[in-house]
């Protein structure tokens, strides 16, 4: 199978931030978003970013600007979708997704979901850490998303459908287990943002 494509999802609104670009904000003197280019980078065969609105501030970066084409903010689900279109394009079979707000995920991802994923037809599977009540936690931004179901997850979301799980549920979507939920820290608010800085 080929190397999956990279999708950085830096889609949404960021409301409990204050709205902006949760990626452009800056950690350990870099951003957000550069600290999870330089984690996936390495991982898949090249990188794209979804985010809506003007693409001329994330010029800098020199990746595609991949905007959702659904209107309105309808969650992750959507730069999935625009994810699997622009690697439909580029004629690969997967991409590897990441949230642009969790910049300390581990540097194994994309080798985890290729390993949980063997054998699929159409490889799906989320990356999830072990959960005292529930046994495990899923990350549904961070997954790998066979490009043969993004017409099923175009009608699925036009249909309505939000989450992430359900749909990866559908579709038989399995999970690779990592060992640290710290990994997984998400900035949502300036004190994510403070203690970010001073993790590791
Ligand atoms: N493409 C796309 N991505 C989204 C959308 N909403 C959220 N995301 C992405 O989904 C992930 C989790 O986002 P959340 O933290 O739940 O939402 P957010 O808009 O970033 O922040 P809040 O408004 O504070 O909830 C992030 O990677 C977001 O970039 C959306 O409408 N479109």
């Amino acid at each position: 199978m080929k190397q999956p494509l990279g999708v950085i999802l830096a889609g949404g609104q960021a409301t409990r931030m204050g709205g902006g670009d949760k990626g452009l904000l800056p950690l350990k003197g870099g951003t957000l978003l550069s600290s999870v280019i330089a984690r996936l980078a390495p991982q898949v065969a090249t990188v794209a970013l979804n985010a809506n609105g003007d693409p001329v501030r994330f010029a800098h970066l020199d990746l595609p600007v991949l905007p959702d084409s659904i209107e309105g903010f309808v969650g992750p689900l959507a730069g999935v979708l625009a994810g699997l279109d622009w690697a439909a394009a580029q004629g690969a079979d997967t991409i590897v997704t990441a949230a642009a707000d969790t910049p300390f995920f581990p540097c194994d991802l994309v080798p985890q979901l290729l390993l949980a994923s063997e054998g699929m037809d159409h490889p799906l599977a989320l990356a999830a850490t072990p959960d005292a009540e529930r046994g495990k936690a899923r990350h549904p931004t961070f997954g790998i998303w066979p490009v043969a179901l993004r017409d099923d997850l175009r009608a699925a979301l036009a249909g309505g459908l939000r989450k992430v799980v359900l749909w990866t549920d559908q579709h038989g979507g399995r999970t690779a287990m990592f060992p640290d939920e710290a990994a997984f820290f998400n900035v949502n608010t300036p004190e994510d943002l403070a203690r970010a800085e001073a993790m590791q």
